[in-house]
């Protein structure tokens, strides 16, 4: 039995009101990962009450249980038991004590779009300026060494606080996470050292778990309350609810570093766009000057900026910070240009929801001097308001909009697909199995046409029911290409 080094009134403080001097060998919160000697947490959950397995957790070995009831009548009396307010709270800050080491400087970012781009960049500001950083979100832990691809953008607190521990032990002294609106409402962060935050946009996704756009953004908020007094939050104040999230950061007494074209610190002046290169006009701090960022959209160049703020906000000089932005490096799967077809130009980008879809097809229409092709879908067990929508901005905003299969899930594709179709159904196309679909969209390509796949990104499988099957955008657009190229030496 390994020992956490910890008692239960060390990880649950003022939570058991006998045998807290007891220690456990770990803490658990699926009673299925219960190792002997455990401490298992029970939470309430979307699918289950976590309180139903507390019999399973102690048949499993567990020897103290954490849950937000009062102790049931047929535990065992050998069990200790502790009923608190908010189980998940608990969860996390015990996380943080068992993983005591974290890197010393941490930020995060929120939003609904466009995260995973700034908690990578962040992380190269941080190593173009010396310092030892790595980021954790939706593409996994990215480290000098590659990038280790988790299940979710903000993890659960046991797997967090183990990486945060395992980073810092390897050296890693910076650190910039995402953080999810689940993993806030669910308090995934809690326990995290935070020394800045970052808010970037609002928009529509989610609204399958949260009630209202109001709860959802109440939940991204909850950012700023992770935040040690007087820590500075950044702000994009180009975007959609800024002045809310900053009325909050204020209100909270976090000094706000505004970005964007109406920011303060950093205020984007002029974006030339130079081929596949954007050349920023900044004032920073009142003193212009000029950096090439070198990829395409708009809106990368707000995330850029914000994650150059998140730089500054820890103290990093706030000239080279933007300097350093010239040496950014595309994230996997996000405006990815990877190939070309018979003089077109194949795109993969991660839009799974509205913004994200219109802002990707309006950054690549100027690109498209022939047709803007679009291959896309809505994955299942989520938001379904999201796909009529998504249907209409591809009917408006590609010339030629194909809907096919995302991650169907649980659900019946075909069903999905006919609510993004009701949007607009003469005008959107449907073929259901992805790669026929790819394959379709290159085969289309004429010189000058754009095809964008778009939602999966980085995905390397596809989630069929309850099986991933290895499925890669990339590989099926490169596949693609290859079996014309052949075809038509053939
Ligand atoms: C809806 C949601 O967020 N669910 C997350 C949540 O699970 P839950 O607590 O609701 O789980 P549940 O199935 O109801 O079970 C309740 C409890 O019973 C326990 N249990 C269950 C079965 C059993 O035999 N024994 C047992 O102890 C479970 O471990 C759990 O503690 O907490 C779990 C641990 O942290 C997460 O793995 C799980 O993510 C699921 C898999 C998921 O798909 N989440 C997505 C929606 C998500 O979180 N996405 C966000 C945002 C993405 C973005 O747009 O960026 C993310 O951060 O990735
Ligand atoms: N600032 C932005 N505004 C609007 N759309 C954006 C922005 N940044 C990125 N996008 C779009 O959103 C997609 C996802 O970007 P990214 O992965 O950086 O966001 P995210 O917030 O991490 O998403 P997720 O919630 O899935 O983790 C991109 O592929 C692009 O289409
Ligand atoms: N983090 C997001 C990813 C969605 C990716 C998209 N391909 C889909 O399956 O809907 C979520 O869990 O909602
Ligand atoms: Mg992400």
């Amino acid at each position: 039995m390994t020992d956490t080094g910890f008692s239960l009134d060390q990880l649950f403080p003022g939570a058991f009101s006998e045998a807290g001097e007891r220690r456990v060998s770990s803490v658990a919160f699926d009673s299925r990962k219960v190792l002997p000697g455990a401490a298992f947490v029970a939470l309430a959950g979307a699918k289950a009450d976590g309180a139903r397995f507390i019999s399973d957790a102690v048949q499993r070995g567990a020897t103290a249980i954490v849950a937000g009831g009062p102790r049931p009548a047929d535990l065992p009396p050998g069990i200790a038991y502790a009923q608190v307010a908010d189980p998940r709270l608990a969860l996390a800050l015990a996380a943080a004590r068992v993983h005591p080491r974290q890197p010393g400087t941490v930020v995060a970012v929120t939003g609904t779009s466009g995260k995973s781009s700034v908690a990578e960049f962040t992380r190269q500001i941080f190593m173009a300026l010396g310092r030892k950083a790595a980021s954790v979100g939706t593409i996994g832990i990215v480290t000098e060494a590659g990038a280790d691809y988790g299940s979710l953008t903000t993890p659960d607190p046991l797997s967090l606080h183990a990486s945060l521990d395992r980073l810092a032990g390897e050296g890693v002294t910076h650190l910039a996470m995402e953080a999810s609106s689940h993993g806030l409402d669910q308090h995934r962060l809690d326990g995290v050292r935070l020394s800045a935050g970052a808010f970037l946009n609002l928009g529509r996704d989610h609204l399958d778990y949260h009630p209202s756009v109001e709860d959802y953004l109440a939940a991204k908020l909850r950012l700023w309350t992770l935040l040690p007094a007087g820590a500075p939050v950044v702000i994009n104040r180009d975007e959609p609810y800024a002045d809310k999230a900053e009325a909050a950061a204020k209100a909270g007494g976090h000094p706000v570093i505004g970005i964007g074209r109406g920011g303060d610190r950093l205020k984007l002046l002029g974006v030339a766009r130079e081929g596949f290169l954007q050349r920023l006009t900044v004032e920073v701090d009142g003193v212009a000057t000029e950096v090439v960022l070198p990829m395409v959209g708009d809106y990368m160049a707000g995330n850029a900026l914000v994650a150059a703020g998140l730089a500054i906000a820890t103290g990093e000089d706030p000239m080279a910070s933007v300097q350093a932005v010239a040496g950014l490096k595309g994230v996997p799967g996000r405006l990815d240009r990877v190939a070309e077809h018979n003089g077109g130009l194949v795109v993969v980008d991660y839009a799974h929801k509205p913004d994200a879809l219109a802002a990707v097809l309006k950054t690549l229409r100027p690109y498209a001097s022939g047709r803007l092709i679009c291959v896309f879908g809505c994955g299942g067990d989520r938001d379904r308001g999201k796909r009529p929508l998504m249907g209409g901005i591809a009917a408006d905003g590609a010339d030629i909009a194909i809907v096919t299969d995302d991650n169907p899930r649980s659900e019946d594709p075909a069903a999905i697909r006919a609510e993004v179709l009701a949007a607009a159904p003469e005008r959107l196309r449907e073929i259901g199995d992805r790669a026929e679909a790819i394959e379709a969209g290159v085969a289309m390509l004429q010189p000058g046409d754009v095809l964008v796949v778009a939602g999966k990104g980085h995905e390397s499988g596809q989630i069929i029911g309850d099986r991933t099957l290895p499925f890669s955008d990339h590989e099926v657009v490169r596949e693609a290409i290859a079996a014309l190229a052949g075809g038509r030496q053939g």
